[in-house]
């Protein structure tokens, strides 16, 4: 469960009164998530999210999510942008930790997702790139190439006992040569969600995205790493099987709405091996590292690894079409 951090009710009393939103009528915590403290807080005023940032949160970054995601909200994206206090901030603390009180948005993250969800959710991808992409801060990719080489020399320490760990990472040096010649160094940026995963985006029962959350990885890159990921987190199974029919919904979706160049759908298959080797060693050094008394459970790495292979074997980016 995702409170790591304990609110009381006179907690967020105290931390509201900074703000013109109303009385507290109730605050309840949000058991899903894995990285921060999340409430629901509804006040006479509306619903609102008290998300307390933990550890995995860079701190010196929160003022930039705040402002990408209130310049989204007010350009009429459906992000959670910030309540501000009186004084004008949008970041406040409690109990130690950094916080912040953001928009409340409706909809569920789909559970089973199909082919129309996966065109809503390429729909409102794009629309992200069209909409906030030119927001004018720069936040380099934390995540992004260039952190890779120091995220297998973390994992190294605890792979040592484990054959499975090592073989993964020895192939990831090999991928990393390879990647590191190949890599573009001259397509459309600018701000994107760098974890545009199935649990991030709300959607209506009819499908349509409602809200797209957790900006917290959210940095300056090519939109097209951006549908990369995307594409890694829509298209398979949770296993890490290939869906094509999911991969080319997104993609459609995306595409209608802003049109890829070539050189961006050449570069897909690029991006899309990059993007699963990023998040099969963040799951990695989360499960070499995990403490079974944790109540949060790491996720597959293997189920990443998986996806890497699948993109080997793709020669064009129209192949995902
Ligand atoms: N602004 C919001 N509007 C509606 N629901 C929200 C909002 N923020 C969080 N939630 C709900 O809380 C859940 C957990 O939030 P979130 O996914 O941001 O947690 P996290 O621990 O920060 O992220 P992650 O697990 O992806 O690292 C979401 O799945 C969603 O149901
Ligand atoms: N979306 C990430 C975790 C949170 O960023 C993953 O599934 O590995």
């Amino acid at each position: 469960m995702a409170v790591f951090t304990p609110v009381s009710l006179e907690d967020a009393r105290a931390y509201l009164s900074a703000y013109d939103i109303g009385e507290l009528i109730h605050l309840e915590g949000i058991e899903e998530g894995v990285s921060n403290t999340n409430f629901k807080v509804e006040t006479t005023s509306g619903l609102y999210a008290l998300t307390l940032f933990e550890a995995a949160t860079p701190e010196d970054s929160l003022p930039w999510f705040m402002d990408y995601t209130l310049y989204l909200d007010r350009k009429g994206y459906p992000a959670p942008g910030p309540a501000l206090k009186r004084d004008g901030q949008s970041l406040g603390r409690i109990n130690g930790k950094p916080c912040a009180l953001i928009k409340w948005l409706p909809g569920r993250w789909p559970r089973n997702p199909d082919t129309r969800h996966a065109a809503s959710a390429g729909e409102y991808l794009a629309k992200l790139h069209l909409i906030g992409g030119d927001f004018p801060q720069y936040r380099a990719n934390s995540m992004g190439p260039a952190s890779w080489p120091g995220l297998i020399a973390r994992c190294e320490p605890k792979a040592a006992t484990s054959p499975r760990a090592q073989e993964i990472l020895a192939d990831f040096r090999e991928e990393l040569a390879f990647l590191k010649g190949v890599w573009p160094a001259d397509l459309p940026k600018g701000a994107i969600h760098a974890d545009y995963f199935t649990d991030n985006v709300l959607m209506n029962d009819d499908g349509i995205v409602t809200g797209v959350i957790d900006y917290y990885y959210a940095c300056t890159d090519f939109y097209a790493y951006d549908l990369a990921v995307a594409l890694n987190a829509w298209g398979f199974t949770p296993g890490g099987q290939p869906q094509p029919q999911m991969i080319s919904a997104f993609i459609k979706g995306y595409h209608e709405t802003r049109p890829l160049s070539e050189a961006e759908i050449n570069a897909l298959p690029l991006f899309a091996r990059g993007s699963a080797v990023r998040f099969t060693l963040t799951r990695l050094y989360d499960l070499l590292n995990h403490d079974p008394s944790w109540v949060v459970k790491p996720k597959d790495p293997e189920a990443f690894y998986r996806r890497l292979d699948h993109h080997r074997g793709i020669k064009t980016g129209h192949t995902y079409f």
